[in-house]
């Protein structure tokens, strides 16, 4: 079947086809104007508590590559900031581009960053990661744009893994990483609410985008793009270009962590 993707064929344009929700009120990415953007003083500080104890595997779904984590106990958890209440990480994952120039998914006044980080996190109010996917306050991703400067070593550590990735459909075990290592120094951030950015595209995120980068080389970024979207079987089609491009903001504000 014509499953979705970022060609020509089954890229962002089509998605409305299979998911009429592509077109609703509350989709994701969207492009932040930080002068529009409103200072709000009753949001606390994001607490992010990750335990590396329950990273689980890297897989290629793809789509992307995830690294996945155990979300049976609180063990690595998003409090405060703008949500009420525990949100669990149930994975990570990345969107880049075919050049250094695109790649994030988020824009920051028109610009593009050539990779953006999501850590994916579900309300603990709910029975489990399904049920959380399809309520309004489901879920919380956190955003970290990647930016060309010098090597990220916390970074290797996920692409030294890529090699035993490849292709679509494979994934390997990935153990005792700490996500921690891959946050900016400061957890200033930018607030909406907001969608999936990839389908079934349910409007139950929380989007949190941190305003500091992260680093990642020139050389790291190429390891993002060594990703097949094909499996072993099929003609090799690399993994790049992964991003969904910033849609209307509607009815929406965007609430900003600091003045
Ligand atoms: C209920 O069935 C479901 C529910 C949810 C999914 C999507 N999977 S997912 O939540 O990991 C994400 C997809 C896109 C993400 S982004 N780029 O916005 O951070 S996160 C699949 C089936
Ligand atoms: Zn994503």
């Amino acid at each position: 079947p014509n499953e979705w993707g970022y060609g020509a064929n089954n890229g962002p344009d089509t998605w409305h086809e299979k998911f009429p929700i592509a077109n609703g009120p509350r989709q994701s990415p969207i492009d932040i104007v930080p002068s529009e953007a409103q200072y709000d003083p009753e949001l606390r500080p994001l607490t992010l508590r990750y335990d590396p104890s329950v990273s689980l595997d890297i897989i290629n779904n793809g789509h992307s590559v995830q690294v996945t984590f155990a979300d049976d106990e609180d063990k690595s958890t998003l409090t405060r900031g703008p949500v009420t209440g525990t949100y669990r990480l149930k994975q990570f994952h990345f969107h880049w581009g075919s050049s250094d120039d695109k790649g994030s998914e988020h824009t920051v006044d028109g610009k593009l960053y050539p990779a953006e980080l999501h850590l994916v996190h579900w309300n603990t109010t709910y029975p489990n990661f399904g049920e959380a996917a399809s309520k309004s306050d489901g879920l919380a991703v956190v955003g970290v744009f990647l930016e060309i400067g010098n090597e990220n070593p916390q970074l290797q550590k996920v692409l030294d893994a890529l090699e035993a990735i490849k292709a679509k459909a494979t994934q390997t075990t990935f153990a005792n990483f700490d996500p921690t290592l891959l946050l900016p120094s400061t957890l200033d951030y930018w607030t909406y609410d907001g969608s999936l950015t990839t389908p079934p595209l349910l409007e139950s995120v929380t989007w949190i985008v941190c305003k500091k980068s992260i680093s990642v080389s020139p050389a790291q970024m190429e390891k993002f793009r060594g990703l097949l979207f094909s499996t072993e079987e099929e003609p090799e089609c690399n993994m790049v270009d992964n991003y969904r491009p910033p849609q209307p903001l509607k009815d929406r504000k965007v609430r900003t962590s600091s003045a």
